[in-house]
C-alpha cells in the first residue's frame, strides 16, 4: 500500500495518486472521508491477537465500519453534541477512551490488541496525521514539518482529523490513541467534539525502555531518531504530563506498567477491559 507506506514514513505524496486534493476532497465530504479512512484503517483482526506475537510492521488498524450506508446526518449531530450520563441515558454516545503514554510506550501496540478482543476501533492521533501529508495537502506540509521536530500539531487541525475520523466509524468504542498531548488539545477535543473520554488509559514506561524500543522500531519514521526522541520526551513530560495529572485529579486514569513482554502488558490491559462498566459493551 503505498499510501499507507508514505503515512507511516511522513513523507508527502507526489504522484496525485488515487488521493484527491484537499479542495476536492471537501467536495466529496463524507462518502471520500469514508473512503480514505476505510483504506487507512479498516482492517479485519487477526483471528487471536492475544496470543500472536505482536509487530508493528504488521499492525492493523482495526475500524469499526458497520455498514456502508451514509450516516443520517442527525444521527451524527446527535452522536457528538450530546453527553451521555453516568446512568447511561444517551446510547448514541460512544464509549471513549484516550490511550496516553510516552513515545515507544506501547501505545498503538496495546491498542491493536483491545480493538481485536474488546470491539473498539482504534484512532491513533499520530497515524492521521501522518495519512494527511501522506494526502499531499497543505496542512500535510506544515504537519510533516512540526512531527520532524518533535513538536505538538495545532489543536483544530488534531481535532477534526479525530472528529471526523469518529463520525465516519460510528462505532461504539473508540480509542484514542496519543491524544490529547497537551491541555489545548484537551480543551479542543470537548470544545469541538463536545464530550470528555469516559476512561485514560496511561502506559508508563521508563524512558530508557522507551529510548530503545523507538531506535529499533525500524518503521521508517522522521521521528525515529535520537534528535527528535529527545524533543519529543521533552514534550511529553513538559506538556503531556499535565493532561494525565488533570485526569488523575478527576478519578479517570488507569495507569498500567508498561514493562515486560506485550502479552504480560496486555494480561493488565485486559483486566482493565473486562472490568469496564456495562455502559462500554452495552450500546
Ligand atoms: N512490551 C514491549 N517490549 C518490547 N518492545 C515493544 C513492547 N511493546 C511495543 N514494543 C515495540 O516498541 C516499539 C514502539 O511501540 P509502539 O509503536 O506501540 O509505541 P507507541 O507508544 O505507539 O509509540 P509512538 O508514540 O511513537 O507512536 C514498536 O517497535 C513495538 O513493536
Ligand atoms: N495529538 C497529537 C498526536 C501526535 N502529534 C504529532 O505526531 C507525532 C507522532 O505521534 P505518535 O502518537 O504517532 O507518536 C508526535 O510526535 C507529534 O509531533 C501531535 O502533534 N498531536
Ligand atoms: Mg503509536
Amino acid at each position: 500500500m503505498v499510501t499507507e507506506e508514505r503515512a507511516r514514513r511522513g513523507t508527502a505524496r507526489t504522484d496525485g495518486g488515487a488521493i484527491a486534493p484537499e479542495t476536492e476532497e471537501k467536495e466529496l465530504g463524507d462518502e471520500m472521508w469514508r473512503r480514505r479512512l476505510g483504506a487507512l484503517l479498516l482492517r479485519s483482526p487477526p483471528a487471536s491477537s492475544s496470543t500472536a506475537p505482536s509487530s508493528c510492521q504488521h499492525r492493523r488498524h482495526h475500524l469499526l465500519l458497520p455498514s456502508e450506508e451514509p450516516l443520517a446526518l442527525g444521527r451524527l449531530a446527535r452522536l457528538f453534541t450530546s453527553q451521555a450520563g453516568s446512568d447511561g441515558g444517551d446510547t448514541l454516545k460512544p464509549f471513549i477512551a484516550f490511550v496516553l503514554g510516552g513515545p515507544g510506550s506501547g501505545k498503538g501496540t496495546q491498542c491493536t490488541k483491545i480493538a481485536s478482543d474488546f470491539g473498539f476501533a482504534h484512532l491513533s492521533a499520530g497515524d492521521l496525521l501522518r495519512h494527511e501529508i501522506a494526502s499531499g495537502s497543505e496542512k500535510g506540509e506544515l504537519i510533516l514539518d512540526i512531527i520532524k521536530e518533535g513538536r505538538i500539531v495545532p489543536s483544530e487541525i488534531t481535532v477534526e482529523l479525530i472528529r471526523k475520523a469518529m463520525e465516519m466509524s460510528n462505532a461504539k468504542r473508540v480509542l484514542i490513541d496519543g491524544f490529547p498531548r497537551c491541555e489545548e488539545n484537551r480543551i479542543a477535543f470537548e470544545r469541538i467534539v463536545g464530550t470528555e473520554p469516559d476512561i485514560v488509559v496511561f502506559f508508563d514506561c521508563p524512558e530508557d525502555e522507551m529510548v530503545k524500543r523507538l531506535l529499533s522500531r525500524n518503521q521508517g519514521r522522521v521521528d525515529d531518531n535520537i534528535e527528535t526522541i529527545k524533543k519529543r520526551l521533552k514534550v511529553f513530560e513538559n506538556l503531556n504530563i499535565p493532561v494525565v495529572d488533570y485526569y488523575s485529579s478527576r478519578g479517570k486514569v488507569h495507569k498500567i506498567k508498561a514493562t515486560g513482554t506485550e502479552d504480560e502488558i496486555f494480561d493488565a490491559v485486559r483486566r482493565l477491559f473486562s472490568s469496564l462498566s456495562r455502559r462500554a459493551y452495552d450500546m
